[in-house]
């Protein structure tokens, strides 16, 4: 029997000004899919997220979000009204408060408006203290609380978002290219980070990191020039002749760092 899709995109179609940088795009994430996006520059992986967060909408095609609170085509919604249905984004830059602390940052994120966030300080009960403390623990930032954001490294800046985003409750969280920048170390703790996640949620990361990929991802989907070009685990993606040639502009067999042998 088919399992569930929590996000169900079919035939997806996004033109800016007549150019199509998503054409009949289909995609179906299961629950608790931890799912990469990958492709070559200009493919579409980024556009394809701004589409199922609302940010863009599309000419043609459906975006069927199964959550919680029941099917919705987000296609008809705003980019607001898609983020408290329960899908989360984060861009490549941060946008974390720098002069305030680590935990104010969620504290902040946790009543979602700056403005009322010193009432909402005050009136603390012990179970948001809780939340925090442990989306603290999950991203690993407990012993730099205190800690102003700005002074943070690289990759904790990103680690403080993913929290800030995670106590919004998301069902599903986009993500776009979170380890760009970071350290090996960093990327290594942000893939143990997500595989945390998706025990509760789903997520879909935009990578190109393929290191990265191949070492937390169970299922990829490929795109090249608006389309899907494959679908599959690294493996099978990584065996695919078409694959080698549009994604890394060469024959397979003139290319070794793509190779599972690797
Ligand atoms: N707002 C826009 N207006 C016009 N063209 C755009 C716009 N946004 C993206 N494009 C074009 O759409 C195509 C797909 O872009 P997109 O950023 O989705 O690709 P990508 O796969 O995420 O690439 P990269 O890996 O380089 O970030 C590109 O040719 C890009 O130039």
């Amino acid at each position: 029997m088919k399992s569930r899709s929590i996000l169900s995109c079919q035939k997806v179609t996004v033109s800016f000004d007549g150019f199509r940088a998503v054409q009949e795009m289909s995609m179906e994430l299961a629950p608790g899919e931890l799912r990469f996006l990958i492709g070559p520059n200009g493919a579409g992986k980024t556009t394809m997220l701004d589409a199922i967060c609302g940010k863009v909408k599309p000419v043609g095609g459906s975006v069927e979000f199964n959550g919680r609170r029941g099917k919705v085509d987000v296609t008809r919604r705003k980019e607001h009204e898609i983020a408290q249905l329960g899908i989360g984004r984060k861009f490549q830059t941060p946008s974390i408060f720098s002069g305030l602390t680590v935990e104010e940052n969620l504290e902040i994120a946790m009543s979602q408006n700056r403005s009322v966030w010193a009432a909402l300080r005050a009136s603390m009960k012990p179970r948001d203290r809780e939340r925090i403390d442990a989306e603290l623990a999950l991203i690993g930032l407990s012993h730099k609380r205190q800690l102003r954001a700005g002074l943070l490294s690289h990759g904790e800046k990103q680690w403080l978002e993913i929290g800030m985003m995670l106590l919004q409750e998301p069902e599903i969280l986009l993500l776009d290219e979170p380890v760009a920048g970071m350290t090996d170390k960093e990327t290594e703790k942000t893939g143990e980070l997500l595989q945390e996640i998706v025990r509760k949620r789903t997520v879909v990361v935009v990578e190109h990191d393929m290191e990265f990929v191949r070492n937390f991802a169970s299922k990829v989907t490929v795109m090249h020039e608006g389309k899907l070009l494959k679908e599959g685990t690294m493996d099978e993606v990584q065996r695919d002749d078409r694959v080698a040639e549009v994604y890394l502009g060469r024959k397979r067999r003139d290319y070794d760092v793509v190779s599972s042998t690797a």
